[in-house]
């Protein structure tokens, strides 16, 4: 559906998406990921037609797009902010893109009729945008980006302005929408909760170039390093020489999973994998945060940087409290520095 082949757009002498290479097939969503500034939306602009390349193609169903105008790419683009027209009622903002496209009025309010009701909002035509609540105007822009049945969707941050609870829900409705319509979606977010709960494939991209691409489950298991760790909210990771199935860290030895990359690496370990108790590093807890499921500690080493910890609730210890720690080497990832 979607091939960018050594896209790269340059701003002078900085290249803000940088040779990159990525592929979007037939009913996948694929979900953007990294911090503010790593090309996201500009990456998105590009597929749209609003930013030229400085070099590299874009093809959408193998067909060169250099020639082609935006509006004539047939890609949907739902920005941030969701950009509803505040003149105008709910049904004549999902109406809109039908109406440029001369759309009769009949099968135009039928059609919206059909959007609303996907989206969760039936018989909400007349409303007033300025009556909606946040997650009711992000469904309404939704339908609106969705009426012209774009052969690809493209979101920038579509979940951005709302609050984690709503947004979380949203991101699963939206995924099970996607998924019942076939639409394929490039989406960028800058939440990682968001692209795991959205997402086919997710691409973490840092200065303007693809660190990592993969499944959910596949990035989240295994970044591919430090910086994609890190983004994802990994804490404890430090420098490590890995040596066979043992690194030797700031917090002394660590066990690694047999088949590790060998030598000067860095080392990960998840907080399940800090096991509390028995012959280990002294540690003292500083932190002690409640999560629902389970309680995550803050410990303070006898050497080393601090260790987040996941512990039961049941019996958790107290901040102040001292405890010994050792390392589960199955929540344990070797990751290249950078
Ligand atoms: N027209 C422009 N001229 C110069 N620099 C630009 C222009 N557009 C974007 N940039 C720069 O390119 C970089 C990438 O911007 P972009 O908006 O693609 O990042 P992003 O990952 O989407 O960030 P955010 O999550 O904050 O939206 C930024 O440093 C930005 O300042």
């Amino acid at each position: 559906m979607l091939t960018l082949d050594g896209a790269t757009v340059r701003f002078g002498e900085r290249a803000v998406v940088d040779a990159v290479d990525l592929g979007v097939a037939e009913h996948e969503v694929v979900c953007v990921l990294g911090p503010s500034g790593s090309g996201k939306s500009t990456l998105l602009r590009v597929v749209a037609g609003l930013q030229a390349l400085s070099a590299g193609r874009v093809l959408l169903g193998g067909a060169d797009q250099a020639a082609v105008p935006p509006h004539r790419r047939g890609v949907g683009l739902m920005f941030q902010d969701h950009q509803l027209f505040p003149h105008r009622d709910v049904g004549g903002n999902v109406a809109f893109g039908l109406r440029v496209r001369g759309v009769r009025r009949g099968s135009c309010e039928q059609r919206v009729a059909g959007l609303l009701d996907l989206v969760g909002l039936p018989g909400a035509q007349r409303r007033a945008v300025s009556s909606l609540s946040g997650g009711e105007q992000q469904r309404v822009a939704l339908a609106r980006a969705l009426a012209p049945q774009p052969r690809l969707l493209m979101l920038d941050e579509p979940l951005g302005q709302l609050d984690r609870g709503l947004r979380e829900r949203l991101a699963v409705e939206l995924r099970s929408l996607f998924s019942r319509l076939g639409t394929t979606v490039l989406a960028v977010t800058h939440d990682q909760g968001e692209a795991f709960a959205l997402a086919d494939r997710v691409v973490v991209m840092q200065d303007g170039r693809i660190a990592q691409a993969g499944s959910p489950l596949e990035v989240w298991q295994r970044p591919a390093s430090e910086f994609v760790a890190r983004f994802l909210g990994f804490e404890n990771v430090v420098p490590a020489t890995v040596s066979a199935t043992a690194a030797a860290t700031p917090w002394g030895p660590v066990p690694v999973p047999a088949g590790s990359p060998q030598g000067e690496q860095r080392v990960l370990v998840r907080p399940a994998g800090v096991l509390l108790g028995g012959d280990g590093l002294a540690c003292v807890v500083t932190a002690r945060t409640f999560r629902g499921t389970h309680v995550t500690l803050t410990l303070e080493p006898e050497s080393g940087p601090a260790l987040e910890a996941e512990c039961d609730l049941a019996g958790a210890p107290e901040p102040g409290a001292r405890v010994t720690a050792r390392f589960d080497p199955a929540e344990v990832v070797v990751v290249p520095a950078g």
